[in-house]
């Protein structure tokens, strides 16, 4: 008998539902368990630097999973394709999956069990990749929020389910079905088998060659840790200086699931009533408002379970008459140049926005801290949190272009891109999301620059043609 533990969004063996299950049904009836990562190219293709962390996290997990007896496999397919070859397959007995949201997942997903369940496998599903069922928050009418405070305040009065499971136990070899399944799996025109998890071939682009993070669910339960013992405390009053090393920078390990957020409110809940038997109220304060950024995560996944077209739909559809830029494509730019003709208005007003555009992108605005934070964001694949509100105001507010363009960079430059809170945060500092900054609400680069930058660290790190 084998069972199957669909990944989802989550490369990690701790607190891992799925994975969890499927060890323990395999292991009451002496089975074996094969786990699967499913990128599904029906939904929003992955960007170039969270990609770059996934191709360094799966031999990782591979590994740890092999010591387990858990073999993984990497497929690209839709979650139909992948449950009409998993249907074929006499030995499967259940197929526990961690749930995925946005796009059209909710559909996909439904056909997968659907299809598995007509072959009699059984399917279950858990939530895993946010602390709290989007569905269980509910308003007082039985609707869902559309804004933060009384969000975070509803959540705290939910006892989060927190997965304080035991490490999971090794299964039964799998050798044999594996063989069957690859096979199967081969033989399928809609499923490819990716050799993402071999450790064999380093996957370092030239343009990430200064990242400096290290990928896995150990760093990130290490990264964890040193965050709450050195950077918790002071949490509240450093985390908007963008030089200093405040934060707990476990936003791509989220992002991977690599580390699950039960575990991060769990450990700064801990840690709270640590801070407050030692009656230390400003790191009590600390710990409050970094469980009120966690919270912002969960009211991102909220609002695109509710909207799972949060990336392409204005929240506020009074914006959609707005009128925002969009820059020209390339090819618009040559046809344009090569008809030698005057450019008509809007042909000008695209042209202009595209050459604002590059110059946003690659941090030459001559703004030094918008230049900064895309320098960083281009080296690092990652910028602050205040920062990246200062470049997403001036893209969206001062050149007035869509929200959608720098949401799209962000997707394919971040090593967090994230489908809930890139176009959640975007949308907010747009204007046109949930409980968003107001139209009239624009960042000054200069005064934020002023207050979180004083003594222009931050910008002389990023930008060191700059001499201040
Ligand atoms: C325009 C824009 C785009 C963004 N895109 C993303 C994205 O794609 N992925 C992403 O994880 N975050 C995004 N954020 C939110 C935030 O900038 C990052 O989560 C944060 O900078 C990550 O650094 P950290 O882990 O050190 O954060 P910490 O300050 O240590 O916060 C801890 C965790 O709380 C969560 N968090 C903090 N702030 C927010 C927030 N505003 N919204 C949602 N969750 C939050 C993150 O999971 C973060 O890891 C975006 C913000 C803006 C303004």
């Amino acid at each position: 008998m084998t069972v199957i533990a669909l990944l989802g969004p989550c490369l990690r063996i701790l607190d891992n539902p799925a994975l969890y299950h499927a060890l323990g049904q395999a292991s009451n009836r002496g089975g074996s368990v094969i786990a699967l990562v499913v990128e599904d190219p029906t939904q929003r293709r992955p960007g170039a630097a969270f990609t770059w962390w996934t191709r360094k996290s799966l031999p990782l997990l591979r590994s740890q999973l092999e010591r387990l007896h858990v073999p993984l496999l990497c497929l690209q397919a839709s979650y139909p394709a992948v449950a009409k070859v998993l249907s074929q397959q006499e030995l499967i007995e259940k197929v526990h999956v961690n749930r995925r949201w946005g796009g059209t997942t909710a559909e996909q997903d439904a056909s997968f069990a659907q299809i598995l369940e007509q072959a009699h496998i059984a399917v279950q599903t858990y939530t895993a990749h946010t602390v709290h069922e989007p569905w269980d928050v509910k308003t007082g009418q039985g609707g869902y929020y559309r804004v933060y405070t009384p969000f975070s305040k509803k959540l705290l009065s939910i006892q989060p389910r927190l997965l304080d499971e035991p490490a999971p136990q090794a299964a039964g070899s799998a050798d044999g079905d594996v063989e069957a399944l690859v096979h199967a799996l081969h033989a399928s025109d809609a499923v490819h088998v990716l050799d993402w998890d071999r450790p064999a071939e380093p996957y370092d682009p030239a343009w990430a060659k200064k990242f400096p993070w290290k990928p896995g669910a150990e760093q990130a339960a290490h990264v964890l840790r040193t965050f709450l013992d050195d950077l918790l405390p002071d949490y509240q009053t450093g985390r908007d200086l963008p030089y200093e090393k405040a934060t707990s920078s476990l936003s791509p390990y989220l992002a991977h699931g690599e580390i699950s957020p039960h575990r991060v409110l769990y450990e700064t809940r801990k840690a709270r009533s640590h801070f407050r038997s030692s009656q230390n109220k400003a790191a009590v304060a600390s710990a409050d408002t970094f469980e009120r950024e966690l919270f912002w995560r969960e009211f991102n996944y909220h609002l695109l379970y509710h909207e799972p077209d949060l990336a392409e739909r204005n929240h506020n559809p009074r914006f959609d008459s707005f009128p925002w830029s969009w820059p020209a494509k390339a090819t618009q730019l040559q046809q344009t140049r090569q008809a030698a003709a005057q450019p008509s208005d809007s042909e000008s007003a695209a042209l202009e926005a595209r050459a604002a555009l590059e110059c946003w992108k690659s941090g030459h605005t001559g703004i030094p801290l918008v230049d900064a934070g895309m320098r960083q964001l281009w080296e690092t694949g990652w910028m602050h949190n205040r920062v990246r509100m200062v470049v997403a105001s001036l893209l969206t507010k001062n050149l007035r272009i869509h929200w959608r363009v720098g949401e799209a960079w962000f997707w394919d430059t971040l090593v967090d891109a994230d489908p809930a809170s890139n176009p959640g945060n975007w949308q907010w500092v747009a204007g046109t999301g949930a409980d968003a900054a107001p139209f009239f609400r624009i960042f000054h680069p200069a005064r934020q620059a002023d207050r979180f930058d004083e003594h222009c660290a931050y910008v002389r790190a990023w930008v060191p043609e700059l001499r201040i």
